[in-house]
């Protein structure tokens, strides 16, 4: 799913959203990076309808928001763990869906393996931070809906499980979906993005093709920050 995005505008206080044009490409990754504040989770809120613009438009494709809100998915930052067991947990759209047990079960055999989850039964309530965030991946990844919002999905994982999340979301990706993800880890935007943008301030100071991004930074904060990463040639 494309998104379009044109003179979009958030206020709180002040001016925290202020992006001119903004084209994402349907099928691909994108990674949003940018400085804590820059304005990251209150755009992709807004894509989905979450937070309120103050002005603008956000069209998909040629649809406006309402006509399309059963095709998003999203993974707040700080996701909402359901009283109930980990399986329910992630299979909770699902079952809105109306979709069969034995199909669920299925879809579920397919997403969890991926992290070996092997406490289905358990209350997410009793979660670690880093298991509670596989379980609000899965419970988005299930629904294999057309754009699929990140909201640094990986930030309490460990390195392997973070590794393992990365594949799951280029499974999701390869299967047809459009993925945004907010992300602090630059190296996580150099394996599995194919265009990175960079945010500052509200404003997208940045967009590029990974490779480009990487290779030849345009602004001076990118640079500076991608050299002390020694991710610059
Ligand atoms: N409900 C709110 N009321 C007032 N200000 C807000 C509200 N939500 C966000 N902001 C402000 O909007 C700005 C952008 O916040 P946002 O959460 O989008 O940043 P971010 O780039 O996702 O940051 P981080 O990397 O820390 O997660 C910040 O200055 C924040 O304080």
């Amino acid at each position: 799913m494309n998104i379009y995005i044109n003179n979009l505008v958030k206020e709180y206080e002040k001016r925290v959203l202020d992006i001119e044009s903004l084209h994402i490409k349907k099928g691909e990754i994108v990674a949003v990076l940018g400085l804590n504040g820059s304005g990251k989770t209150t755009l992709i809120e807004c894509i989905a309808n979450i937070k309120r613009h103050d002005a603008g438009k956000i069209l998909f494709d040629d649809y406006e928001f309402d006509e399309v809100k059963d095709k998003i998915s999203i993974m707040q930052q700080r996701p909402y763990i359901f009283n109930m067991s980990v399986k329910d947990n992630i299979s909770l759209g699902l079952k809105y869906k109306g979709m069969k047990d034995e199909d669920i079960d299925k879809k579920l055999n397919e997403y969890t393996s991926y992290f070996g989850i092997n406490y289905l039964e358990k209350n997410a309530k009793r979660l670690s931070g880093g298991e509670s965030a596989k379980v609000a991946l899965l419970r988005v990844a299930v629904l294999e809906r057309e754009l699929l919002l990140l909201d640094e999905p990986t930030a309490s994982m460990d390195v392997e499980s973070t590794l393992i999340a990365e594949r799951l979301i280029k499974h999701i990706n390869k299967k047809g979906t459009t993925v945004v993800l907010i992300t602090h880890d630059l190296y996580q935007a150099q394996r599995i993005a194919d265009t990175v943008i960079f945010m500052d301030k509200g404003k997208i100071i940045e967009m590029d093709s990974k490779e480009e991004f990487f290779k030849n930074p345009k602004s001076s904060l990118v640079r500076k920050i991608i050299s002390r990463g020694d991710l610059i040639d």
